[in-house]
This record gives C-alpha cells, sequence and structure tokens, in this order.
C-alpha cells in the first residue's frame, strides 16, 4: 500500500512530508453499516459490520473536490485543476483526501511538467520547488487513481468521496453507485443481501460481461490485477462461457437496435421474429442472475423482455417484465434519480396502454382466459382418473382381505359388502327419481340385508318417481315403511 497520511500537510507548506512519510492509516468506523480494514493485497476496503439486505443505501456523500467534465484523464490543466480544487479545503477536509490510496505512475509526464510550471509561477524555487512538485504531484495522483465519475456518462465532472473511493473493485460488484443530482451527493445501494464481513465492492469498469483479458486491460489503470471470482479460481470457467453468451445476446440487440457496435465483423445469428427476440431477452436475464450481476444491467434486460414481449404482442408478460425492470432498477440506484429512459415511465406507458384496451392486451387475455381454463379441465380430469385409481385399489385391497378370512366371516363379508352396494343403488335411484332423500334414508333404515338386495335389484336402472314408487310398493316389507313417507 503506498498511500500516505498527513497529517501536518498543507498544499501549500510542504516540508513537512518526506519520502518517508509514515503510513498511518487506522481501522475505524464509518457507518454502523461498513467499516475500512486493511485486506490482504488490495489495500484498504470497505467491509460489511452487519447483514445488509438489498436496496439498501450504504452512502450519500458529497464529493471532496471535483473537477469538470471538460477536462479529460491526459489534459495537462488537469493537475491545476486537481490543485485549484483543493485549495479552498481546511486542513480537517484535507485529510481524507490525503489519506486516500494512490498510484504515482497515474500522473504522466505531461501534467508533472504543469505542476511545475504552475509552482514556478506561483514563485517556488530551489528545494521548496522540489518539495512542493511531489507533494502536489501526490495529489494529483490521488485524484486519478480515486476519482468516480459523476452523473449519466460522467457529464457531471470527476469527484473524490470519503467512502465512496475507498471501495475496491469486483467484477461481481455487491453495490450500484449513483449521483443523486437533486442533492448532489453520491450514493450507493446494495443490489444483493451482503453478509456481515463481506467486503463491498464497486466495479470500476463499464461492460462487466467482456472477456476476462478485455476487463484486466482495463484495469491496468489502477495498477492491479483483479482475482475475483468471475476472474479467477474455480468458478472462472463456467463465467467466462456465461459473460461470452452475454455479450454475444448484446452483440444481438446492439444490431436488433440499430446501435453502433463491432457486430459487423462479428457475425450474429439475427432473431427472425419478435418471440425470438423475447427469448433472447429471457436468455440475457437467466445469464445475469446465475453470474450474479443483478444491478442495472439486469434491470436493462427485463426491460428489453418488456419491449420484445410487446413487440411479440403478449401485452401482460410485458407488464411483468416492466414491473420487475422498475423493481431491479429502484433497489439498484434507489427512488430519488431518475434515469432519462427510467423503468417506470416505460411501466406507466405499459398501464396506460393496458387501461385503454389496447389489442395485444385484450387478445393476449383471451389468450391467458383460454389457457387457464384449458388446465383447469385437464387438473380435473387428472383429479378424477386419481380417485378412480385410489377406488380401484381400495377395492382390490378390500377383496384380497375379504377372500384371507374363514368362509363364514368370509360370506358375512361379502353380504354386508352387496348391502353396502345395495344401499347405495337404491339412493342413486331415488335422487334421479327427484324423491326427498331423507324417506329414502328412512326406509332403507328398516330393511335388512336380503331385503335390500332385492330392493336394488328392482330398482337398478329405475328413474321416474312413479316407476321409483312402485317398486317401492312391490318390495317385501317387514313393518318398517316409512311412516307418512307415501311408501
Ligand atoms: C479507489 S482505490 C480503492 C481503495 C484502496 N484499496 C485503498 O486502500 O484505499 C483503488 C485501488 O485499490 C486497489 N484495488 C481496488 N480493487 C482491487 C482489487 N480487486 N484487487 C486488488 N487491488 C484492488 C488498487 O490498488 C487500486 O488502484
Amino acid at each position: 500500500m503506498d498511500g500516505i497520511r498527513t497529517d501536518s500537510l498543507h498544499l501549500f507548506k510542504t516540508d513537512s512530508l518526506t519520502e518517508d512519510t509514515e503510513l498511518k492509516v487506522e481501522t475505524f468506523d464509518i457507518t454502523p453499516l461498513f467499516e475500512l480494514r486493511l485486506t490482504a493485497g488490495k489495500g484498504f476496503g470497505l467491509f460489511a459490520t452487519q447483514a445488509i439486505p438489498r436496496g439498501t443505501c450504504i452512502v450519500e456523500e458529497p464529493a471532496l473536490i471535483t473537477i469538470p467534465a471538460s477536462v479529460s484523464q491526459n489534459d495537462p490543466e488537469r493537475a491545476i485543476h486537481i490543485i485549484q480544487a483543493l485549495g479552498p479545503l481546511s486542513r480537517d477536509q484535507l485529510d481524507p483526501y490525503t489519506g486516500l490510496h494512490y498510484n504515482i505512475r497515474s500522473v504522466n509526464s505531461f501534467l508533472r511538467a504543469a505542476i511545475r510550471t504552475y509552482l514556478i509561477s506561483k514563485q517556488y524555487t530551489g528545494d521548496a520547488l522540489k518539495a512542493a512538485v511531489k507533494v502536489h504531484t501526490t495529489m494529483a495522483a490521488i485524484f486519478n487513481t480515486d476519482c468516480v465519475a459523476m452523473g449519466e456518462d460522467g457529464k457531471l465532472g470527476s469527484g473524490i468521496f470519503q467512502h465512496f473511493s475507498r471501495a475496491n473493485h469486483s467484477c461481481t460488484p455487491n453495490v450500484e453507485n449513483c449521483f443523486n443530482t437533486i442533492t448532489g451527493c453520491e450514493m450507493l445501494h446494495t443490489v444483493r443481501d451482503i453478509d456481515e464481513g463481506e467486503e463491498i465492492t464497486v466495479t470500476y469498469i463499464d461492460q462487466l460481461y467482456r472477456p476476462a483479458d478485455e476487463r484486466q486491460h482495463a484495469l491496468r489503470r489502477w495498477e492491479f490485477e483483479c482475482e475475483c471470482e468471475a476472474c479467477e479460481g474455480p468458478k472462472a470457467m463456467a463465467s467466462v462461457r456465461r459473460r461470452r453468451r452475454v455479450e454475444e445476446i448484446h452483440r444481438v440487440f446492439d444490431r436488433v437496435e440499430g446501435k453502433s457496435s463491432s457486430w459487423f465483423w462479428q457475425p450474429v445469428r439475427m432473431p427472425r421474429s419478435a418471440t425470438e427476440k423475447i427469448q433472447l431477452a429471457e436468455e440475457l436475464v437467466m445469464l445475469l442472475r446465475e453470474e450474479g450481476l443483478v444491478g442495472m444491467p439486469l434491470a436493462q434486460a427485463y426491460r428489453r423482455c418488456s419491449k420484445y414481449g410487446l413487440e411479440a404482442g403478449q401485452g401482460l408478460k410485458s407488464l411483468e417484465y416492466a414491473r420487475s425492470a422498475v423493481e431491479v432498477e429502484q433497489t439498484s440506484i434507489g427512488t430519488v434519480m431518475k434515469l432519462p429512459e427510467n423503468a417506470e415511465a416505460w411501466l406507466r406507458l405499459l398501464e396506460e396502454m393496458a387501461g385503454s384496451g389496447d389489442r395485444r392486451f385484450r387478445a393476449e387475455r383471451e389468450r391467458m382466459r383460454l389457457e387457464s381454463e384449458r388446465v383447469r379441465k385437464m387438473e380435473e380430469k387428472e383429479a378424477a382418473r386419481q380417485a378412480e385409481r385410489i377406488e380401484l385399489e381400495r377395492k382390490s385391497e378390500e377383496k384380497q382381505r375379504i377372500e384371507a378370512l374363514p368362509e363364514g366371516k368370509r360370506r358375512k363379508e361379502v353380504m354386508k359388502t352387496a348391502v353396502k352396494k345395495g344401499r347405495r343403488v337404491v339412493r342413486a335411484s331415488a335422487e334421479r327419481s327427484g324423491l326427498a332423500a331423507v324417506d329414502v334414508d328412512r326406509c332403507l333404515a328398516g330393511l335388512g340385508g336380503e331385503e335390500t338386495l332385492a330392493w336394488a335389484e328392482k330398482l337398478q336402472g329405475v328413474t321416474a318417481v312413479s316407476e321409483f314408487r312402485k317398486a317401492l310398493d312391490e318390495q317385501p316389507r317387514n313393518g318398517h315403511r316409512a311412516n307418512g313417507s307415501g311408501f
């Protein structure tokens, strides 16, 4: 770690800083949610001091200093902008800045020359000039190593942040940053649940689905080789495959959507229909989820599912995906900031279309109604088949049980079963004839087994009430006719 702690440093009072200035940054609490800890191989990093749920805003802080977007990384004037931005800071404000990590090679010879020229213009000479050049070069190096682009595409310039600038990089970050243009603060939101003791990581580069060697190349600016799980270790191979496919799908969509990309020299198989497009977007969602890239890239993938769902005439599906896009977007960047093409605006549009009876929603509703009807019928049939199977099994078990009984008992059991069946026949017949069940019950209660069987035999197939009554009249009686029932 080549960071410096310059408690006594003031920009224009450089004599206290020497080549051997001792690094003295201790572990300390920043907020109750995380703390700064020294890591093996990455310098300092932010670590959760408790479990943090997905969607939590863990940082909202203003920049310590900023420079305008017009000042590029290699602009010699950059050093002057940095020095001038640091000028008004008090000692207390300067301390968090000077304690930050830096890579001295991030200041090239043009910047060094610009710093020297500037200091000479401020009347520095001899040893004082040498020392001042060293301090100011360090200040510029801190800025170049730790600065964060603010706003969409860095349009609002670059800034240094006390906490955010301490976050290390991962190719599968667990927080997403967003600049709040209303408060002028940078915000960090967790994109997934974070365990206590887990490192809080951001991404330093765009397009994390690029091949690992391209990612490493882009990270060279920060002078480290990424060793996260997507880059090294047992999971890296699967990650490479998934990210390659994610990149391929993005290339296809870039071409479909007419965006400039490298597609013309890398052939891609184009989707032939809206249905194929939505399938591709759904594959993208699945891959990103598996890969743990669950922040804004996932929100955009859901958005594509929604867009192509609508194109495929699947309005309701499109609406569902739009809701997922809003949920992921708001988890990743909160609800305060609205991107120009935010997922919520798209959802509102779809909701309006659905409400106004757009044909894509109407037709789909009908399709879904028919589909759920079909499923319901299938389930009913299956339930009936199941019940029949159970009944057959029961009967077979009962038969086996009876067959295993001694002769006398078996005859009794056979009779009992037959009578039960006979009662069912009588009851069903009565029902078909429209006779009150209570009357039939009363009558059945007074009949013996043989009588019930004789009765059942007679009634089998009888449906009309008159025939039923006639059959009852012809039944052998044992004096238990139902009172007042007409039997
Ligand atoms: C913005 S600073 C991050 C905080 C820094 N680690 C510190 O000690 O203050 C960027 C520097 O952190 C280190 N770093 C960040 N992410 C890293 C990673 N994944 N592996 C190794 N070093 C990393 C690199 O030295 C990089 O130049």
